[in-house]
Protein backbone atom coordinates (compact mmCIF):
# COMPACT_ATOMS: atom_id res chain seq x y z
CA UNK A 1 0.00 0.00 0.00
CA UNK A 2 1.51 3.70 -0.78
CA UNK A 3 0.57 6.52 1.77
CA UNK A 4 0.25 9.52 0.34
CA UNK A 5 -0.06 12.83 2.16
CA UNK A 6 -1.41 16.13 0.66
CA UNK A 7 0.23 19.06 1.47
CA UNK A 8 -0.74 22.72 1.12
CA UNK A 9 2.57 24.65 1.08
CA UNK A 10 1.97 28.55 -0.42
CA UNK A 11 -0.63 29.96 2.30
CA UNK A 12 -1.94 26.91 4.43
CA UNK A 13 -3.85 27.15 7.52
CA UNK A 14 -5.84 30.63 6.50
CA UNK A 15 -8.47 29.20 9.61
CA UNK A 16 -5.55 30.18 12.04
CA UNK A 17 -4.90 33.57 10.85
CA UNK A 18 -6.47 35.04 14.07
CA UNK A 19 -4.00 33.42 15.74
CA UNK A 20 -0.89 32.86 13.81
CA UNK A 21 1.04 34.75 11.07
CA UNK A 22 1.43 33.50 7.75
CA UNK A 23 5.24 32.37 8.35
CA UNK A 24 4.10 30.89 11.52
CA UNK A 25 1.13 29.07 9.82
CA UNK A 26 4.08 27.77 7.68
CA UNK A 27 6.15 26.75 10.26
CA UNK A 28 3.12 25.04 12.68
CA UNK A 29 1.89 23.59 9.43
CA UNK A 30 5.08 21.70 8.95
CA UNK A 31 5.97 21.07 12.27
CA UNK A 32 2.52 18.86 11.96
CA UNK A 33 3.77 17.24 8.66
CA UNK A 34 6.60 15.86 10.47
CA UNK A 35 3.94 14.22 13.24
CA UNK A 36 2.29 12.58 10.81
CA UNK A 37 5.09 11.39 8.64
CA UNK A 38 7.05 9.68 11.78
CA UNK A 39 3.49 8.30 12.85
CA UNK A 40 3.06 6.95 9.40
CA UNK A 41 6.64 5.94 9.27
CA UNK A 42 6.31 4.13 12.95
CA UNK A 43 3.51 1.96 11.22
CA UNK A 44 6.54 0.35 8.65
CA UNK A 45 5.25 2.44 5.78
CA UNK A 46 7.12 5.21 3.70
CA UNK A 47 5.06 8.26 3.62
CA UNK A 48 5.00 10.52 -0.12
CA UNK A 49 4.06 14.10 0.67
CA UNK A 50 1.92 15.31 -2.46
CA UNK A 51 2.75 19.11 -1.84
CA UNK A 52 1.47 22.16 -3.89
CA UNK A 53 5.35 23.42 -4.07
CA UNK A 54 8.57 21.84 -3.18
CA UNK A 55 9.43 22.05 0.43
CA UNK A 56 12.04 21.06 2.99
CA UNK A 57 11.25 17.81 4.26
CA UNK A 58 13.06 14.67 4.88
CA UNK A 59 10.38 12.21 2.62
CA UNK A 60 10.25 11.63 -0.88
CA UNK A 61 7.88 14.56 -2.51
CA UNK A 62 5.64 15.06 -5.68
CA UNK A 63 5.02 18.60 -6.49
CA UNK A 64 1.26 18.67 -8.11
CA UNK A 65 0.20 23.08 -8.22
CA UNK A 66 -3.50 21.82 -8.90
CA UNK A 67 -6.35 21.83 -5.99
CA UNK A 68 -6.59 18.79 -3.55
CA UNK A 69 -9.66 16.75 -5.27
CA UNK A 70 -7.87 16.53 -8.66
CA UNK A 71 -4.44 16.21 -7.39
CA UNK A 72 -5.49 13.44 -4.94
CA UNK A 73 -7.64 11.89 -7.93
CA UNK A 74 -4.39 11.55 -10.17
CA UNK A 75 -2.82 9.30 -7.70
CA UNK A 76 -5.66 6.85 -6.78
CA UNK A 77 -5.91 6.48 -10.80
CA UNK A 78 -1.91 5.26 -10.63
CA UNK A 79 -2.87 2.87 -7.66
CA UNK A 80 -5.57 1.07 -6.43
CA UNK A 81 -4.11 0.38 -2.93
CA UNK A 82 -3.68 3.68 -1.42
CA UNK A 83 -4.13 5.69 1.57
CA UNK A 84 -4.37 9.67 1.96
CA UNK A 85 -3.38 11.04 5.21
CA UNK A 86 -3.83 14.47 5.37
CA UNK A 87 -0.87 16.30 7.24
CA UNK A 88 -3.23 17.89 9.85
CA UNK A 89 -3.84 14.97 12.29
CA UNK A 90 -1.41 16.13 15.05
CA UNK A 91 -2.78 13.62 17.14
CA UNK A 92 -2.25 10.63 14.71
CA UNK A 93 -0.69 7.82 16.39
CA UNK A 94 0.96 4.79 14.66
CA UNK A 95 -1.53 2.40 16.31
CA UNK A 96 -4.63 4.48 15.14
CA UNK A 97 -3.34 4.79 11.78
CA UNK A 98 -2.50 0.98 11.57
CA UNK A 99 -6.24 0.75 12.50
CA UNK A 100 -6.97 2.16 9.43
CA UNK A 101 -4.28 0.65 6.81
CA UNK A 102 -5.33 -2.69 8.43
CA UNK A 103 -9.06 -2.62 8.26
CA UNK A 104 -9.91 -4.81 5.59
CA UNK A 105 -12.32 -3.22 2.78
CA UNK A 106 -12.45 -1.29 -0.58
CA UNK A 107 -12.99 1.53 1.40
CA UNK A 108 -12.02 2.62 4.80
CA UNK A 109 -13.06 6.12 5.50
CA UNK A 110 -11.53 7.96 9.32
CA UNK A 111 -14.42 10.82 9.09
CA UNK A 112 -12.82 13.97 10.73
CA UNK A 113 -15.38 16.49 13.14
CA UNK A 114 -17.57 18.92 11.20
CA UNK A 115 -17.99 15.78 8.00
CA UNK A 116 -14.57 16.08 6.01
CA UNK A 117 -12.52 13.30 5.84
CA UNK A 118 -9.50 13.47 7.57
CA UNK A 119 -7.78 9.49 6.07
CA UNK A 120 -8.91 6.92 3.96
CA UNK A 121 -7.80 3.78 2.33
CA UNK A 122 -9.18 2.93 -1.31
CA UNK A 123 -8.47 -0.51 -2.45
CA UNK A 124 -10.83 -0.17 -5.29
CA UNK A 125 -9.96 0.97 -8.52
CA UNK A 126 -13.04 3.23 -9.22
CA UNK A 127 -13.24 5.03 -6.51
CA UNK A 128 -12.62 9.02 -5.75
CA UNK A 129 -12.30 12.04 -3.90
CA UNK A 130 -14.51 15.00 -3.89
CA UNK A 131 -12.54 16.92 -1.07
CA UNK A 132 -14.25 19.69 1.47
CA UNK A 133 -17.73 20.57 2.65
CA UNK A 134 -19.09 17.29 4.16
CA UNK A 135 -17.05 15.36 1.95
CA UNK A 136 -17.44 12.20 4.45
CA UNK A 137 -21.13 12.11 3.19
CA UNK A 138 -19.65 12.36 -0.59
CA UNK A 139 -17.38 9.69 -0.41
CA UNK A 140 -19.76 7.33 1.17
CA UNK A 141 -22.08 8.33 -2.10
CA UNK A 142 -18.60 7.51 -4.49
CA UNK A 143 -18.00 4.38 -3.01
CA UNK A 144 -21.71 3.43 -3.19
CA UNK A 145 -21.55 4.47 -6.66
CA UNK A 146 -18.92 2.33 -8.05
CA UNK A 147 -20.04 -0.33 -5.73
CA UNK A 148 -17.13 -0.20 -3.11
CA UNK A 149 -17.76 -1.19 0.05
CA UNK A 150 -17.31 0.77 3.26
CA UNK A 151 -16.09 0.73 6.59
CA UNK A 152 -15.70 3.91 9.00
CA UNK A 153 -12.92 4.03 11.18
CA UNK A 154 -13.94 5.64 14.49
CA UNK A 155 -10.71 7.57 16.11
CA UNK A 156 -10.76 10.43 18.21
CA UNK A 157 -7.54 11.28 16.92
CA UNK A 158 -7.89 10.83 13.26
CA UNK A 159 -10.85 12.55 13.64
CA UNK A 160 -9.15 15.85 14.76
CA UNK A 161 -7.93 17.91 12.58
CA UNK A 162 -6.30 20.91 13.23
CA UNK A 163 -7.92 23.38 11.42
CA UNK A 164 -9.36 26.58 13.83
CA UNK A 165 -7.78 28.23 16.64
CA UNK A 166 -9.94 25.74 19.29
CA UNK A 167 -7.69 22.93 17.83
CA UNK A 168 -5.07 24.01 19.29
CA UNK A 169 -5.99 22.93 22.57
CA UNK A 170 -6.58 19.55 21.65
CA UNK A 171 -2.64 19.27 20.17
CA UNK A 172 -1.65 20.68 24.05
CA UNK A 173 -3.54 18.11 25.62
CA UNK A 174 -3.47 14.81 23.84
CA UNK A 175 0.51 15.38 21.56
CA UNK A 176 3.75 15.90 22.78
CA UNK A 177 5.25 16.11 19.29
CA UNK A 178 6.94 17.92 17.11
CA UNK A 179 3.27 20.45 16.32
CA UNK A 180 2.88 20.52 20.18
CA UNK A 181 6.82 21.64 20.73
CA UNK A 182 6.18 24.17 18.45
CA UNK A 183 3.00 26.16 20.04
CA UNK A 184 4.67 25.60 23.39
CA UNK A 185 8.01 27.84 22.11
CA UNK A 186 5.70 30.35 20.33
CA UNK A 187 4.17 30.63 23.74
CA UNK A 188 0.70 28.74 23.68
CA UNK A 189 0.03 26.80 27.12
CA UNK A 190 -3.65 25.91 27.84
CA UNK A 191 -6.03 27.91 30.15
CA UNK A 192 -9.89 27.50 31.42
CA UNK A 193 -11.82 30.62 30.75
CA UNK A 194 -15.34 30.67 32.68
CA UNK A 195 -14.47 26.57 32.60
CA UNK A 196 -13.90 26.31 29.03
CA UNK A 197 -10.22 25.04 28.06
CA UNK A 198 -8.31 27.13 25.22
CA UNK A 199 -4.03 27.46 23.91
CA UNK A 200 -3.73 30.80 24.74
CA UNK A 201 -0.76 32.69 24.05
CA UNK A 202 1.39 34.34 26.28
CA UNK A 203 -0.69 34.28 29.08
CA UNK A 204 -3.30 35.96 27.41
CA UNK A 205 -6.43 34.24 27.36
N1 LIG B 1 -1.59 18.80 -2.26
C1 LIG B 1 -2.50 19.62 -1.73
N2 LIG B 1 -2.81 19.53 -0.43
C2 LIG B 1 -3.73 20.38 0.09
C3 LIG B 1 -4.38 21.36 -0.69
N3 LIG B 1 -5.25 22.04 0.10
C4 LIG B 1 -5.14 21.51 1.33
N4 LIG B 1 -4.22 20.51 1.33
C5 LIG B 1 -3.86 19.64 2.46
O1 LIG B 1 -5.05 18.90 2.76
C6 LIG B 1 -5.25 18.79 4.16
C7 LIG B 1 -6.56 19.42 4.59
O2 LIG B 1 -6.45 20.79 4.30
P1 LIG B 1 -7.50 21.88 4.77
O3 LIG B 1 -7.57 21.93 6.26
O4 LIG B 1 -8.78 21.69 4.05
O5 LIG B 1 -6.83 23.19 4.15
P2 LIG B 1 -5.59 24.06 4.63
O6 LIG B 1 -5.09 24.77 3.42
O7 LIG B 1 -4.59 23.25 5.38
O8 LIG B 1 -6.25 25.09 5.67
P3 LIG B 1 -7.29 26.30 5.43
O9 LIG B 1 -6.60 27.33 4.58
O10 LIG B 1 -7.56 26.82 6.81
O11 LIG B 1 -8.50 25.70 4.77
C8 LIG B 1 -3.99 19.38 4.78
O12 LIG B 1 -3.07 18.31 4.90
C9 LIG B 1 -3.50 20.36 3.74
O13 LIG B 1 -2.11 20.60 3.86
C10 LIG B 1 -4.04 21.43 -2.09
O14 LIG B 1 -4.58 22.26 -2.85
N5 LIG B 1 -3.12 20.54 -2.54
C1 LIG C 1 -9.94 18.46 2.85
C2 LIG C 1 -11.16 18.79 3.66
O1 LIG C 1 -10.71 19.19 4.92
P1 LIG C 1 -11.54 20.20 5.85
O2 LIG C 1 -11.78 21.43 5.01
O3 LIG C 1 -12.80 19.48 6.24
O4 LIG C 1 -10.61 20.44 6.99
C3 LIG C 1 -12.05 17.54 3.75
O5 LIG C 1 -11.83 16.73 4.68
O6 LIG C 1 -12.91 17.38 2.88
Amino acid sequence: MQVVVPFSATDPKTRLADVLAPDERREFSLAMLEDVLSAIRATGREPRVLTTSSIDVDAPQTVDSRPLTPAVNDVLAEQKDTAIVMADLALATPDTLERLFSTPDDVVLAPGRGGGTNALVSRHPDFRVDYHGTSYLDHLRIAGDVRASVTEVDSHRLATDVDESSDLAEVLIHSDGSACQWLREAGFSLSVTEGRVEASRDGKG
